[in-house]
């Protein structure tokens, strides 16, 4: 399996020095070029799992394994993309995406090239030039998953990623991610709380339990691409997602 997630269990101290199970046994294999959602009520450790598969911290028990190797560290294999986006307002749109390239010792001409190359990837041409407080949250989005996706990292992970997009600019993020995804055909796992969002993306969707965070039941998606958010058999789904989401 591509990504093997182990018996993975994460527990921290707090300040009183007592001790808080945050994941408990988690179980998860995810295949190369799946996109899987982690879906589940606030605090049942979505994030914290995301951050060991990052590798920014580490498992107290279990192993997280991608491609054979135990995760010890963050890599430029697996690119992170959060909801504030990230990016340096002193900077334009095509040198926050060179940013990341940086790291890669490219030449100055190369390094524009495929910056350019994302720019256009995300429909920003127009824009490259403009610095990030000039853009609109979906733009700046944008810039930030042309940024993540100019590194051409394996994995893709995405904590919340349109959290803070109103309701016609996530639509078209989804979207956008949708066609990048079938494009580029990167493993992609992400955050949300939003059914409907897991049900149009993601090829399997995990949904977890709080205190301690455990994978109640995985539920697949087996409609085809580009799915319609009105058709039965994706608001059935919905409905089975729902059901199992509120049922203890
Ligand atoms: N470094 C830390 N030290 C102590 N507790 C932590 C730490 N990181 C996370 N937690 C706790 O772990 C629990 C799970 O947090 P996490 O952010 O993973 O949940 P989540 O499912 O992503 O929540 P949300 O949907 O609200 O973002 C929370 O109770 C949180 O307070």
């Amino acid at each position: 399996m591509y990504i093997s997630i182990e018996k993975v269990s994460k527990a921290f101290t707090l300040k009183d020095k007592s001790t808080l199970t945050v994941l408990d046994k988690v179980d998860l294999y995810i295949k190369e070029g799946e996109s899987i959602c982690l879906l589940g009520p606030s605090g049942c450790g979505k994030s914290t799992l995301l951050n060991l598969i990052a590798g920014f911290d580490t498992p107290s028990t279990g192993t997280i394994k991608i491609d054979g190797d135990t995760v010890t560290q963050p890599s430029i294999d697996r690119i992170v993309i959060f909801q504030n986006y990230g990016l340096l307002p002193w900077r334009n749109v095509i040198k926050n995406v060179e940013l990341g390239l940086e790291a890669k010792k490219l030449k100055r001409k190369e390094r524009r090239r495929i910056a350019e190359e994302y720019i256009k990837l995300v429909g920003l041409s127009d824009y490259k030039k403009h610095h990030p407080p000039q853009l609109s949250g979906g733009m700046q989005q944008r810039v930030a998953l042309a940024r993540a996706l100019a590194v051409e990292p394996k994995i893709l992970l995405m904590d919340e990623p349109f959290g803070a997009l109103d309701a016609m600019t996530r639509m078209h993020m989804q979207d956008e991610i949708e066609r990048i995804w079938q494009e580029k055909k990167k493993t992609i796992i992400f955050v949300t709380h939003d059914i409907e969002e897991a049900v149009f993306l993601a090829d399997r969707i995990v949904i977890m339990t709080p205190s301690p965070g455990r994978v109640k039941t995985i539920i697949e998606v087996p409609l085809p691409r580009k799915r319609d958010k009105t058709s039965l058999d994706f608001l059935k789904i919905k409905d089975k997602v729902f059901t199992e989401f509120n049922l203890k």
